[in-house]
């Protein structure tokens, strides 16, 4: 696959299992973050790693975030084993510096773009991933448990790992009623 096939058949992948990365696959992907696009060299993000017992760690922290809004039994049980679908969880944290010439956006944006080049590192290593939110990602206890505070943002929790299923998504193809001229 070229260059232009590798970015035009970008997709996720939701259905992963082990192995994930390897150690050196894993400094691959975290570089890959680092090359994310950043206004005034900010470096405005944070990955959090969570696999093995960190998976566990990170479901223990839905719970308790759950368990905050008075969830039944079930919910309690889903938290616990949604970071478990994935050998590794990166959590994407935006970063925020107060910057005369780079509003919080735009350091959210390049918390994004890393968190998207990891996606595709992984995909370059013939792994595979997906980028979840949920309401985890904004819950307070979560927050404050993973040390986002203020204008901080949790932008993604990335799954990775081997893709169970091959398969791409169907991809729009025609651009036009997204775009226009002036
Ligand atoms: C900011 C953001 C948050 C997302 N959160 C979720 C999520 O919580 N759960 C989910 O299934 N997909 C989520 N998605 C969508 C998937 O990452 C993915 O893009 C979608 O399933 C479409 O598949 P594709 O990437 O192969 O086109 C999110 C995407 C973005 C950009």
């Amino acid at each position: 696959m070229n260059n232009i096939e590798f970015l035009l058949s970008r997709h996720s992948s939701p259905r992963l299992v082990a192995p994930g990365p390897d150690p050196q696959q894993l400094e691959t992907i975290l570089q890959a973050g680092l090359t994310a696009p950043d206004h005034a060299g900010l470096k405005p993000f944070e990955f959090i790693l969570a696999q093995d017992e960190g998976l566990a760690r990170l479901g223990a922290i839905y719970v308790e975030a759950a368990k905050a809004d008075g969830a039944d039994e079930e919910v309690l049980k889903r938290a616990a084993q949604l970071p478990l679908r994935a050998p590794l969880v990166i959590t994407v944290v935006a970063k925020v510096t107060e910057h005369p010439k780079v509003p919080s956006i735009e350091q959210h944006l390049s918390a994004g773009c890393a968190l998207m080049q990891m996606q595709q590192m992984a995909r370059a290593l013939g792994l595979g991933g997906i980028w979840r939110t949920g309401s985890y990602a904004t819950h307070p206890y979560v927050r404050e448990a993973l040390g986002v505070s203020g204008d901080d943002e949790i932008v993604g929790f990335l799954y990775l790992g081997t893709p169970a299923t091959d398969g791409a998504a169907k991809r729009t193809t025609d651009p036009q009623p997204y775009t226009r001229s002036l």
